[in-house]
């Protein structure tokens, strides 16, 4: 028996259902298709979906339970499933301002970091910081999540280069995982960086991680991913498909920065060893692309990363024109994307990567759900589906991209409870 009244949400002028998308990520024209129904209703119980369609049709099927639920009248409103962002570095200490201001002065993100910054600076901080400092930190930022409608996020280690706080990174996201309403998706990358004092033997630290923290991180059940920046100057293609393929073995799923930075044959790579997604892919080449639609592989795009290092943004139209199921992120962390706000990478999908309206709410949906394998858990609004949904003060979804650098939501409804309302945190 229910412990919590039903929910019916009724009246949604647009009800962005993306129906028909659990089994796989959208493609092609499928992206431009959202499956809106116009005043629509949805009946939730027990956390779930139980019901989609026009407000009539759920009259009818629920005409004698009506008396029990709390409604929700969502007349003149937009109405989607709840945001997920499937690429973040949210448990992290320390900020990177000082970074910022050289790179306005000319200095570029990996002389900063080859100079000992970047990556290494946010580490040092990371190191510094115990488990409760990190997580009011991190739980800072998931609130900020949720207010703009993010329900579902990923959660990457990496600032810890060394197995004692990368297990610190994840634990932290496994109690965030529990006691905050935002669902997380771990993924371990204690290959984000080279550590400073392997920096003449990078491959004894290639061993450190696939010898000895790839198989405690299975052991210990602290991810479901496995990650590595392959870039010039951090690791190698040869490295990241060792890492990646250790991690296979030992049950974690691979991602991968990929062609952040400079073409390195990351897309290629993803594709061969069978990536979940490859993020980033701002340099990747042609036959990368190709390589990765054959493969399945998620294109996960950051452009607010590229426009944070003042680069040209990968080529989302080309990509969906190719096959390519694209997603959208964050790329939330400290120092080459310091943003919560999905919704404006939405925006810059549109405006900087050529992706339409429709398909930008496509890639912080459903297929931001299939690059972290919770596509048919969240993503869309179908029967059987978590009850995570947004209402916003808009009624037309174009408005999300459009009216940007705005939070356009109001009420934010998760596992069927609602969470936010006008606004707030409730
Ligand atoms: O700079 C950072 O902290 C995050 C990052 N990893 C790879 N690219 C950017
Ligand atoms: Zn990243």
């Amino acid at each position: 028996m229910s412990t919590h009244s039903p929910l019916f949400l009724r009246h949604a002028t647009q009800l962005v259902t993306l129906a028909g998308s659990s089994k796989a990520p959208l493609t092609g024209n499928a992206m431009e298709d959202l499956k809106i129904i116009e005043d629509g209703s949805v009946w939730i119980e027990d956390g779930r979906i139980q019901a989609v369609g026009t407000d009539a049709e759920l009259l009818t099927q629920y005409q004698d339970r009506l008396a029990e639920a709390k409604e929700i009248d969502a007349t003149g409103r937009l109405v989607t499933p709840g945001l997920v962002d499937p690429h973040t570095h949210l448990v992290h200490a320390g900020s990177r301002e000082n970074e910022f201001e050289k790179r306005l002065q000319g200095a570029t993100y990996m002389e900063i970091m080859a100079a000992g910054g970047g990556i290494h600076s946010t580490t040092r901080a990371t190191k510094e910081a115990d488990h409760e400092q990190l997580l009011t930190e991190s739980r800072r930022r998931l609130d900020a999540f949720l207010l703009q409608g993010v329900t579902t996020v990923e959660a990457k280690s990496g600032y810890g280069l060394e197995w004692e706080h990368e297990k610190k990174q994840l634990e932290v996201a496994q109690e965030l995982n529990r006691t905050h309403v935002i669902d997380i998706v771990s993924t371990f990358m204690g290959a984000h960086a080279v550590p400073s004092k392997y920096r003449d033997r990078p491959d004894d630290f290639v061993d450190l991680v696939v010898n000895e923290m790839i198989p405690k991180v299975a052991r210990l059940g602290l991810a479901e991913f496995n990650d590595v920046f392959c870039e010039r100057g951090v690791f190698t293609p040869e490295q990241s498909r060792r890492i990646l393929e250790v991690g296979k073995k030992h049950g974690l799923a691979p991602k991968i920065h990929a062609d952040e930075i400079e073409p390195y044959a990351g897309a290629e790579l993803a594709a061969e060893v069978g990536a979940v997604s490859a993020d980033h892919l701002l340099r990747a080449s042609k036959e990368g692309i190709r390589a990765m639609a054959e493969a399945g592989t998620v294109a996960v795009l950051l452009p607010g990363t590229a426009f944070f290092l003042m680069a040209d943004s990968a080529d989302a139209r080309a990509m969906i024109d190719a096959g390519v199921a694209v997603a959208l992120s964050t790329d939330c962390n400290p120092g080459s994307s310091p943003t919560v706000s999905l919704p404006l990478i939405m925006n810059l999908g549109c405006l900087k990567m050529g992706m339409t309206p429709a398909e930008a709410l496509t890639a912080t949906t459903i297929n931001a759900a299939h690059a972290i394998r919770r596509g048919h858990e969240v993503g869309s609004l179908e029967k059987g589906k978590k009850a995570d949904l947004v209402l916003y003060d808009v009624s037309d979804y174009r408005s999300l991209q459009y009216a940007y650098g705005v939070n356009h939501a109001r009420t934010v409804i998760k596992t069927g409870q609602v969470v936010v309302r006008d606004g707030l945190r409730v």
